[in-house]
Parts: structure tokens; C-alpha cells; sequence
């Protein structure tokens, strides 16, 4: 049994698209929640998280100094989330985060890292978000958590929550990545850092793949998984607002999920860029559950 405190950041700064702001509650739609407790965890919802800016009616088009776009909403709302994200571990709670936009890590493992300094990472996604604001092609924050938390670029994104870099470069697995920035096929290599790319996923299988990643990560003291949904292949997933061919099918993440539930060492996860605005009727939501469940444990029998 988990207990788990589910966290909507409906966050969208980080991008320009509108509509992942609405992701959280298109996923408790689907019943997120309810899924959870029948596998017989203690699930609470803390409702939605917000800065001082609303997401709703924010400006997706200012640019600061370094071109960085919605740089004070992304760095508040990343205060708020890390405080929230703080407090379910205080009381022993596993955190939950639904999103909104891949910025949202950000403060999510800012808060995460205030009690692990040791903490590995599992980032499942189509891409790196390994940019800062030298390589940044579009200036989108969602495409610079991890260059942030490896305490890259912009000093005051660098020190949220508490000062200085949060993760350390081996302590971090990318799985899925198939659509990488120059730079950032350069800031990989240059930091050796752990990458297993889509097609390393087809050859190895994510199973195979998750159970090598485990293993890198086993002298940490605690395992943040961050899951992007354009890790899995558009034709499955519609939902979400950069979409590349050529992903993971839901089969498959089941299976590797299945085998990640059984570590003890995962302590908190991020579900993110779910927009439901650009969806079929909700199903990238409905997926989204679905994908839920296998985190805290599901099987197929
Ligand atoms: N979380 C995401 N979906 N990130 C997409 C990032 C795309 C591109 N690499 C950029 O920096 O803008
Ligand atoms: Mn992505
Ligand atoms: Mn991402």
C-alpha cells in the first residue's frame, strides 16, 4: 500500500500551446483517483496547484533578457509546486504530480531533492529537455527542466526551493529520446550521461531497458520517474503538444512499469504534458490512468 497525495500542476508557461493547463482535471475525469484506491492504496488529491499567475489567462508570448519565455511564471509556479511537493513527503506521502507542461519538473524535483540529495531520475520522453538558454532553439522552458536542475543557465531557475544544481549527471537516465536539440546531443555526451534512445528501446525492449536503468540508479537514495506522454507513439497518443513518430506503444510501457513498480526505492513521479485541448475525446487522458496504475502497481493478472 502507497500513500499517495495526487498533485494537479496545471501549469502551460513552459510552452506555447493552450491547453495543458486543463491536463490534471482531464485525468481526474477518468478517474484517476478512484483507479488508484481499488489497487488499495491511500490516495488523497491536494487539488490543483497555483502560483500567482493563472495559466488560464497568462501571456505565452514574454521573452526575458535570455530569451526565456514566461521566465517569473515558470519560476513561481516552480516555488509553489517544490512547497507542495516538500510537504506530502513531510508527512510520509508519495507525491503524484499531473501536469501541465514539462517545466513543472522543475519544481517538482526541486521539492523531491529537499530530502533526497542523492536522488536518481528516469525521464521516459521523446526528448531531452536537457536545453538551457544557450542551446534552446525555441526559448520554451518545458525543454530545459533537466539543463536547470543540473544547475545550467539561469541562476534564479538554477536556486529555486534551495540553492544550487539538484541533480548530479550520473544520477540520471533518459529513456525514449528520439528528437534531441544539437546542443543537447553535445551537453549528453559531454556529461556522459545515461541515455537509452528510442532506438535502443526497440532493440533492448523497455523492460530490458528500465531494468539497466534501475541498476544505474541503485546507489541513490530515492528514484523521482518523470513520464512525459510524447514518449509514446502518436499514433497511440494524441494528446500532447510535441508529438514524434516513432515512440513507445502502451503495450510496452506497461510492461516496463510493471517492472519499475517492484523497486522500493521509486519515492515520487511526474505524469506530464497531457493537453487535452488538441486530444480524441479525451483517450490521451483514459491512457493516462491507465499508465497511473502500472506506476502503483498494476499487472495484467
Ligand atoms: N517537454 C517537452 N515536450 N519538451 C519539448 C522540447 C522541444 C525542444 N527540444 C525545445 O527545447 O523546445
Ligand atoms: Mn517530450
Ligand atoms: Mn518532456
Amino acid at each position: 500500500m502507497v500513500k499517495i497525495d495526487i498533485i494537479g500542476a496545471p501549469t502551460a508557461f513552459g510552452q506555447p500551446k493552450l491547453g495543458v493547463s486543463l491536463g490534471p482535471d482531464a485525468v481526474r475525469l477518468c478517474g484517476l483517483k478512484e483507479h488508484l484506491s481499488q489497487l488499495g492504496h491511500d490516495v488523497a488529491d491536494k487539488g490543483n496547484v497555483y502560483g500567482k499567475y493563472r495559466a488560464e489567462y497568462g501571456n505565452h508570448s514574454e521573452r526575458n533578457e535570455e530569451g526565456l519565455m514566461n521566465f517569473n511564471q515558470v519560476k513561481d509556479f516552480s516555488e509553489a509546486l517544490a512547497a507542495s511537493v516538500e510537504g506530502s513527503l513531510d508527512n510520509n506521502r508519495f507525491p503524484f504530480i499531473v501536469g501541465g507542461d514539462h517545466s513543472l519538473s522543475i519544481g517538482s524535483v526541486s521539492g523531491v531533492t529537499k530530502k533526497y540529495n542523492n536522488l536518481g531520475v528516469l525521464w521516459i520522453d521523446a526528448h531531452g529537455d536537457i536545453n538551457n538558454s544557450d542551446t534552446s532553439p525555441t526559448g520554451n522552458i518545458h525543454g530545459m527542466p533537466l539543463g536547470v536542475l543540473l544547475g545550467e543557465g539561469s541562476r534564479s531557475l538554477v536556486d529555486i526551493h534551495h540553492e544550487g544544481a539538484k541533480l548530479k549527471h550520473e544520477n540520471i537516465v533518459l529513456i525514449g529520446v528520439r528528437d534531441l536539440d544539437t546542443g543537447e546531443k553535445a551537453y549528453i555526451k559531454e556529461h556522459g550521461i545515461k541515455c537509452y534512445t528510442m532506438s535502443d528501446v526497440r532493440r533492448l525492449g523497455l523492460d530490458v531497458v528500465i531494468t539497466k536503468a534501475l541498476k544505474h540508479l541503485q546507489d541513490c537514495d530515492g528514484i523521482h520517474l518523470s513520464l512525459d506522454v510524447d514518449s509514446l507513439d502518436p499514433l497511440e497518443i494524441k494528446g500532447t503538444g510535441t508529438k514524434v513518430d516513432g515512440g513507445i506503444f502502451l503495450s510496452e510501457m506497461l510492461l516496463g512499469l510493471n517492472i519499475l513498480s517492484k523497486t522500493e526505492l521509486l519515492v515520487s513521479a511526474d505524469l506530464v504534458e497531457v493537453n487535452p485541448l488538441i486530444d480524441n475525446c479525451n483517450e490521451t487522458a483514459e491512457k493516462a490512468v491507465v499508465i497511473s496504475e502500472y506506476i502503483f502497481g498494476q499487472s495484467q493478472i
